[in-house]
């Protein structure tokens, strides 16, 4: 059935709220490596020496810098779990990795820029969720945080710091973060026309899932898809102790109102019984129009009894609805036949049943209700 093999609604969302998911978790894993490659790298370069500070600070630096990386992956878990946007957490975390990197540079004796590397691999990373503000605002602060270390080393360590050298690597650094910041908006632009495009997609699917088991005139189910709700009722009652009746309803006269009105008239008779039913059903039935002026309800978890009430309430309103374009007297009224389900039986000998019921709803003159009880104590 086409129906089934296009995404129900729900699925569709749960998938959309999946890969938001995935995303994120990935945002969370590459922040850590990040953090876990850069203190690698401090710990390499301070074993060979080309740290300018004491085991103890270094020590306490991993441990500041990795406390702060715990608080954010909670705080960004927190976020998750609470379904709110975890964008600036992101974001925050990113100014923390970034803040360590600034400082790890300052402490570097030769080439700082290597430590500074991991920048690009954050800027890659904010590219996924964050746009032109939050590149520019990354890779300026990047940027003017070198700059100030530069300046810092230089109060600290005055001629004896290589000038030239340091600004020509901050040069080098500033041009670089820019590149990627351009890189960077292509790749945040191309995601989110990739996200639009999904979005599209879904709801294109959605559409046509709502077209595959529609009736067109009306807006009730079709007759396949009703056929598959009364598979998935069948499966229910075979499993437990759950019953669901039939109510097979037909228009009477209907011919009359086509041939006195014109057929544009007649549709909006159906289109207002299909209204009316709705209106009428609870959320947990189901109506479908099996083609013409006969339709059928799907009285869940109920009995007999209770799918010929819903019946008569159907049809007293029906009755007293007004149709505009109807000479007074001239509405049609209603038929039906209802019957319920029995265990182990097959659907078709349900449907039969209401058939017969309705038939003898017709022959009792039409404009009556007549269930499968009626029928047997009349035969
Ligand atoms: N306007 C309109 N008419 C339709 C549609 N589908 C079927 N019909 C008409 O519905 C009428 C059904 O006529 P019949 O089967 O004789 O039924 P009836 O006139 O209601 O008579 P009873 O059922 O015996 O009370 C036919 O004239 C069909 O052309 C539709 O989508 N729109």
């Amino acid at each position: 059935m086409i129906g089934d093999r296009l995404m129900d609604p729900s699925l569709l969302q749960a998938q959309r709220a999946s890969d938001r998911g995935v995303l994120a978790m990935r945002l969370a894993i590459t922040a850590l490596a990040i953090g876990a490659l850069h203190t690698l790298f401090c710990l390499l370069f301070f074993q060979a020496g080309y740290l300018q500070l004491s085991g103890r600070h270094l020590l306490q630096g991993v441990v500041v810098f990795w406390g702060g990386q715990a608080l954010l992956l909670a705080l960004f878990m927190v976020y998750r779990r609470l379904q709110r946007p975890v964008r600036w957490v992101a974001f925050a975390w990113y100014l923390w990795i970034l803040l360590a990197l600034l400082c790890s540079a300052y402490a570097m004796s030769g080439f700082r820029l290597s430590l500074m590397l991991p920048f690009f691999a954050v800027m890659m990373l904010a590219s996924f969720r964050h746009h032109l503000g939050g590149l520019t605002t990354l890779a300026s602060v990047a940027v003017g945080g070198y700059l100030l270390v530069v300046f810092a080393l230089w109060l600290r360590q005055g001629y004896t710091l290589d000038l030239t050298l340091e600004i020509l690597q901050w040069l080098l650094f500033a041009a670089t973060a820019v590149s990627f910041v351009v890189t960077g908006l292509g790749v945040s632009d191309l995601r989110r026309s990739l996200t639009q495009k999904n979005r599209d997609l879904g709801d294109a699917l959605l559409q046509v899932r709502d077209m595959a088991i529609r009736d067109e005139l009306t807006g009730l189910y079709n007759r396949r898809h009703i056929m598959d709700v009364l598979s998935q009722q069948q499966a229910l009652a075979e499993a437990g102790s759950y019953r669901f009746a039939l109510c097979f309803v037909d228009l009477d006269h209907f011919k009359r109102i086509n041939d006195r009105y014109g057929h544009g008239v007649g549709d909006a008779v159906l289109r207002r019984f299909g209204q009316l039913a709705r209106q009428c059903l609870r959320e947990a039935d189901y109506i479908g129009r099996l083609g013409g002026e006969e339709f059928v309800l799907v009285v869940t978890q109920a009995d007999l009894a209770g799918a010929a009430r819903l019946a008569e309430r159907l049809q007293q309103q029906f009755r007293h609805s007004l149709f505009d374009d109807l000479t007074p007297g001239f509405g049609p009224t209603l038929s039906v036949g209802v019957a319920g389900y029995r265990p182990d039986e097959a659907l078709s000998t349900t449907l039969a049943r209401a058939d017969a019921c309705l038939y003898q709803a017709k022959a009792q003159g039409r404009d009556c209700i007549v269930t499968e009880h009626q029928l047997a104590s009349a035969s």
